[in-house]
């Protein structure tokens, strides 16, 4: 069964059709993107998700039901805005949104006594949320989000504010909530962190779908017809059928006339002897797909 299931999820605001016809799905056990340019309709389609606000028409599915207060208990998410108790102690705090979740509060203190160990945060446990940083703020509100054992994981820019090092936490623990069976929803403007963590990607512009499936796929989907050269010897200043070059890393990217194929310039690089460290089809970036998608639309 998925976590999610859109299916022709229409939202208009005014004369605005700010989310038109959307429908994806998100299954346990995976990192989903959910990306799109500034005012593309993600939020919106999140705030329906969680019942926030109801769309227009189509239908969506939370672990195979319509949400209901009872159901909504199986999603932890973290908003965009955040927002705790500033005078409330830490674990109080934690312990008391996951009642309010309907979890055993034990449980939960143990799933965040965890976690904070893990954001190197145990010791401040007892502090009141006001005496905290901002990013260790954040770090808190992502216990919070998860502390009630949830199935579904929806998170908004959850990396923002964070330092380098608890970003790569966060990284860390939230690829462990995907080993653990949850399905995660992550929302977020860095394109090198989605392309680093997730599985598959929803991108949404102007309100419509533009980009829908596995993230390895849409790279393939859109390469362009180059290869990445690395080699300790000087490659030949010319090859048959590579109409370019730059210096990409410590190799090159060659780019390739239509009637080459990779492999027919691998085998040249063979029998001319070069020695090789690294050969392999340039795929782009998602950061270069997202500028592509958005510039052609
Ligand atoms: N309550 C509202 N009333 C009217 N228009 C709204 C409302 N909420 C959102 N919108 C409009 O809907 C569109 C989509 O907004 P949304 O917040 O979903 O975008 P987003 O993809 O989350 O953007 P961002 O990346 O900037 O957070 C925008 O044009 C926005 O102005």
């Amino acid at each position: 069964m998925q976590a999610v299931k859109l299916s022709g999820v229409t939202k208009t605001y005014g004369e605005k059709r700010v989310v038109d016809g959307v429908s994806f799905e998100v299954n346990p056990g995976e990192i989903f993107a959910l990306i799109g340019p500034n005012g593309a309709g993600k939020s919106t389609s999140i705030r329906m998700m969680m019942d926030i606000i109801k769309p227009d028409s189509g239908d969506i599915l939370i672990m195979g039901e319509h949400l209901s207060e009872k159901s909504k208990n199986c999603i932890g998410y973290l908003p965009e805005e955040r927002g705790l108790y500033r005078k409330l102690r830490i674990m109080d705090t934690i312990a008391y949104l996951a009642s309010l979740k309907g979890a055993d509060r034990a449980a939960a203190a143990g799933r965040a006594e965890a976690l904070l160990k893990k954001f190197d945060l145990y010791d401040h446990r007892h502090k009141k949320i006001e005496e905290l940083s901002k990013g260790m703020g954040q770090l808190i509100q992502f216990v919070v989000t998860v502390a009630h054992n949830p199935g579904l994981v929806i998170l908004d820019e959850p990396f923002a504010g964070l330092d380098p090092v608890n970003s790569r936490l966060l990284k860390n623990t939230i690829k462990e909530l995907r080993a653990e069976g949850k399905a995660i929803i992550l929302s977020t403007h860095r394109m090198n962190e989605v392309q680093e963590m997730c599985d598959r990607l929803f991108m949404i512009n102007k309100g419509r779908q533009v980009l829908y499936g596995a993230l390895a796929d849409i790279r393939r989907q859109y390469k362009s017809h180059a290869v990445i050269v690395e080699s300790p010897s000087p490659l030949p200043e010319t090859l048959p059928g590579v109409v370019g070059r730059r210096a990409a890393g410590p190799g090159f990217e060659l780019e390739l006339d239509e009637a080459t194929e990779p492999q027919a310039v691998l085998e040249l690089l063979v029998r001319d002897g070069i020695p090789l460290e690294r050969f392999e089809v340039a795929l782009p970036s998602l950061d270069e797909i997202f500028v592509r998608v958005v510039k052609k639309q």
